[in-house]
């Protein structure tokens, strides 16, 4: 049995590479300063690997902002509007072009990586000639191999995925593009096969969604091809997040080894290993270790799953490895300081996942006594969390089995309900407002820094806070917003900021993951029950509102959100952690009506992704996801307006959903799209409050008054004017300030115009 590895967090232990990163955008420091950093992460990433004793090490799943971005690079897949690009090999200002946009050209679109909180960048496909610009895993292969003797396992997002993912062509033309694409994978994997490099890994992370035989067979023509292509190669077909959909046809593809998720699989992968075997001239890729949570493996139970494979697949058939790429946790548990004993030897991220790989391995190869300390030391610690009195707190459980038996909701309809509200909140048609963050300037972030090193006093830094909630209300007033908000410079992010608050979770000093190019996340740690304990978000909202005559709106992330956004512990089910989640909200909920908050925002962005992968998951997933929603947000007064917000969702597949959530006012993302409304609309089935985002905020750019006043405009037109809210697509935490108030003032503005040409019409009419 032999130990490896799909991938390995690229961000350093300390953030090094999104300082990097960020340095260099900046003009901090010049391209060769910029190089030799990223060379020094990149080498240190793979030596911590080799000194580990992973035999087969991945090269290739560094990057300089996101490896779908790369393959598209590779295949010179840059879209026209980046007019500096002239073929050939992407230059640097291209490739940050593309990810980021620059002054005068958007960026391409960004969208989650399958069940993820990572973000890659969208490939734009046409059917054309392509030709290949570079080979990096090639590159990565030779670098490894000069510089620290690595024999490593180039990886590369495999054709079907890579084309899956993509978007700006029609079924009818993947025929076409299976054709342009080959040529260039057969050249990259024969340069490697010629190198001499012995495995490449293919990740096909698609195989497991609910894919038809037809895509099967597409598959399988495009692996026979590949193989014939590079026969000295070893292909490892690499799956994770799930089950294969198809696993008869999957094992008998034309490649040498195949990667299985047998954490993720909800058993099925094994079952299915156990009926239907395994070819004997594979290797097998287990995946045993969970690539994408934080708690130490139970190895004992890990060591049965590994018998159970190899009453299947012989011992030397076997790469023992994680369920996934290690993009999705934190580095090093090492640099937690400030944990107790019984949540810190709990737990295991990137480095000690490593480590129980190399130790399963060691165990099957030297036998069990040869790891039996560990084990046993492995089997204390998960006694000990288990027994801890955090997972154990009756009433908590007790009010989730009878949350779970009843649906919740609100007591009048929704139109009964919004008259009511309507009457008492007495806005203008077309309200404007944002979705709730400004920006989180330098100040901000050394503020919360100088508090959190001690050197500012909670006193400080609540007058810091308010000082900025003050300026804001200002400028939102100044501004001609008709709904205010109080800005969240309290938060550190929507999540961590309310694990922090919350009992039943612990926070991380180091445990940063990457969520988009230079951007990181620190996901908190729900490992007991969750339970309310004091108002969240109480004083800053009433301090807001007590500097305003205008609505301030309240503002809170919705159970689904923190669920799919923190670490959860695995010993109950997700279902049953969101329903605690939901319970203590529904108390937060109250105490912001209690103090005189009666416009109420629960985001939920994440709520859409969260969806299993499996359509016949799905319909489980959301009556409890939103069975949840409707608990913290359905025992308010008629007139308390309940909102709720979702970046990136496609409307027209989602529209029953988001409808059964109830919420009075939905905003969601729409610019992006380009202006293409729902065809939902065109049927007038919705019929509740909603906010079409009229800007895109992931772009320093600011809008013209005459584009929003169109897109509000073609709003109108399928939605009643009654119905239709003013806002941006997102918060608006990563923008700088002059764009800001620019981007709404002209907003505001566009606002005012058609509800003039409104009025005008109206009056003509008359
Ligand atoms: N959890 C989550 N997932 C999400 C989203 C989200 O908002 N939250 N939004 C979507 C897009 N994702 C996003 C993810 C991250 C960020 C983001 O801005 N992240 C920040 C970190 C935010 C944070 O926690 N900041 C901390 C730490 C700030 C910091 O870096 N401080 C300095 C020190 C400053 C000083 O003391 O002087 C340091 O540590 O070096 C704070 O504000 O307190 C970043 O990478 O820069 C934005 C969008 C989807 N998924
Ligand atoms: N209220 C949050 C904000 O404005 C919603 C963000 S959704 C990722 O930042
Ligand atoms: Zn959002």
């Amino acid at each position: 049995m032999r130990s490896s590895s799909l991938g390995y967090p690229r961000i350093g232990e300390d953030r090094e590479w999104k300082r990097t990163l960020e340095a260099y955008w900046s003009g901090k420091i010049d391209e060769s300063e910029f190089t030799a950093q990223l060379e020094a992460i990149r080498l240190g990433n793979l030596q911590k690997q080799k000194d580990q004793g992973i035999d087969i090490i991945p090269v290739n799943d560094f990057t300089l902002y996101d490896q779908m971005l790369d393959m598209s690079v590779m295949f010179g897949l840059v879209p026209e509007r980046y007019s500096a690009y002239k073929g050939g090999t992407v230059p640097l200002s291209v490739y940050y072009s593309m990810a980021r946009g620059n002054k005068d050209e958007v960026a391409s679109e960004m969208t989650k990586w399958f069940n993820t909180n990572y973000h890659y960048i969208v490939p734009e496909l046409k059917p054309s000639k392509l030709t290949l610009t570079e080979n990096k895993p090639l590159a990565s292969y030779r670098e490894a191999k000069e510089k620290l003797g690595i024999e490593a396992k180039p990886v590369l997002v495999g054709p079907y995925t890579f084309i899956t993912l993509s978007k700006g062509y029609n079924k009818q033309d993947v025929p076409g593009i299976i054709l342009s694409l080959l040529p260039l994978y057969t050249q990259i994997l024969q340069e490697l096969e010629q190198e001499g490099v012995k495995w490449v890994q293919m990740d096909e992370p698609s195989l497991v969604s609910s894919i038809s035989k037809d895509d099967m067979q597409t598959v399988t023509y495009l692996y026979e091809k590949l193989n014939e292509a590079a026969p000295n190669l070893n292909i490892m077909l690499q799956t994770y997040f799930d089950a294969v959909e198809h696993y008869q046809e999957v094992i008998e593809l034309h490649v040498q080894g195949i990667g299985l998720d047998f954490v993720h699989d909800k058993g099925k992968n094994l079952s299915n290993l156990q009926e239907f075997g395994f070819p004997k001239d594979k290797v097998l890729g287990a995946g045993v270790i969970d690539g994408k949570n934080i708690w130490l493996s139970d190895l004992s139970k890990k060591n049965q799953l590994i018998n159970t494979i190899t009453k299947t697949v012989a011992e030397d058939q076997i790469w023992l490895q994680p369920s996934c790429s290690l993009l999705h946790v934190p580095v090093t548990v090492r640099n937690e300081t400030a944990l107790t004993k019984e949540v810190q030897q709990a737990l295991a991220f990137a480095d000690e996942k490593l480590e129980e790989i190399t130790l399963l391995v060691k165990g099957s190869n030297q036998g069990a006594e040869a790891i039996a300390e560990k084990v046993a030391a492995n089997k204390l610690a998960l006694q000990t969390l288990a027994s801890s009195n955090a997972r154990n707190h009756k009433d908590v459980q007790t009010g989730v089995e009878q949350a779970k038996s009843q649906t919740a909701g609100r007591q009048l309809p929704f139109k009964e309900r919004y008259q009511k509200q309507q009457e008492f909140f007495k806005l203008p048609f077309l309200p404007s407002t944002t979705i709730g963050s400004f920006p989180q300037t330098a100040e901000v972030k050394q503020a919360r820094g100088k508090f959190k090193r001690g050197e500012w006093t909670a006193a400080q830094y609540e007058t810091f806070v308010n000082e900025e909630i003050s300026k804001w209300i200002d400028i939102q007033e100044e501004i001609g917003l008709d709904v205010l908000v109080h800005g969240e410079f309290e938060r550190t992010d929507m999540v961590e900021f309310f694990g922090h608050k919350l009992g039943g979770f612990v926070f991380l000093e180091k445990g940063w993951v990457q969520s988009y190019g230079s951007r990181c996340v620190k996901p908190p740690v729900i490992y007991g029950d969750v339970h309310f304990i004091e108002p969240m978000t109480v004083r800053e909202s009433v301090y807001a509102q007590s500097l305003t005559k205008k609505t301030v709106k309240g503002m809170l992330t919705g159970p689904v959100t923190i669920l799919n956004w923190s670490f959860v512990r695995d010993d109950i089910s997700r279902e049953n952690v969101c329903y605690q989640l939901a319970l203590a909200l529904e108390k937060e909920v109250g105490a912001l009506e209690t103090a005189g908050i009666k416009m109420i925002q629960v985001d939920e962005p994440a709520l859409r992704e969260g969806l299993p992968l499996k359509k016949n998951d799905r319909e489980e997933y959301l009556k409890w996801a939103v069975n949840s929603f409707l608990i913290s947000t359905s025992s308010v007064e008629d007139t308390t307006q309940i909102h709720t917000h979702m970046c990136y969702c496609d409307f027209n597949s989602f529209m029953d959903v988001i409808s059964s959530l109830d919420a009075d006012v939905i905003s969601i993302e729409t610019s992006r799209s380009h202006g293409e409304l729902a065809s939902a609309f065109e049927e007038k089935t919705y019929e509740k409050g909603i906010g079409l985002g009229v800007y895109d905020i992931h772009s320093p750019r600011v809008p013209a008054v005459e584009e929003m006043v169109d897109m509000i405009e073609r709003g109108i037109k399928v939605l009643d004017k009654d119905q239709f809210w003013i806002n941006p697509d997102c918060g608006l935490k990563t923008r700088g300030v002059p764009e800001t108030v620019a981007s709404l003032k002209n907003m505001v503005e566009a606002a005012t115009i058609v509800r003039k040409n409104l009025l005008v019409n109206q009056q003509a009419n008359d």
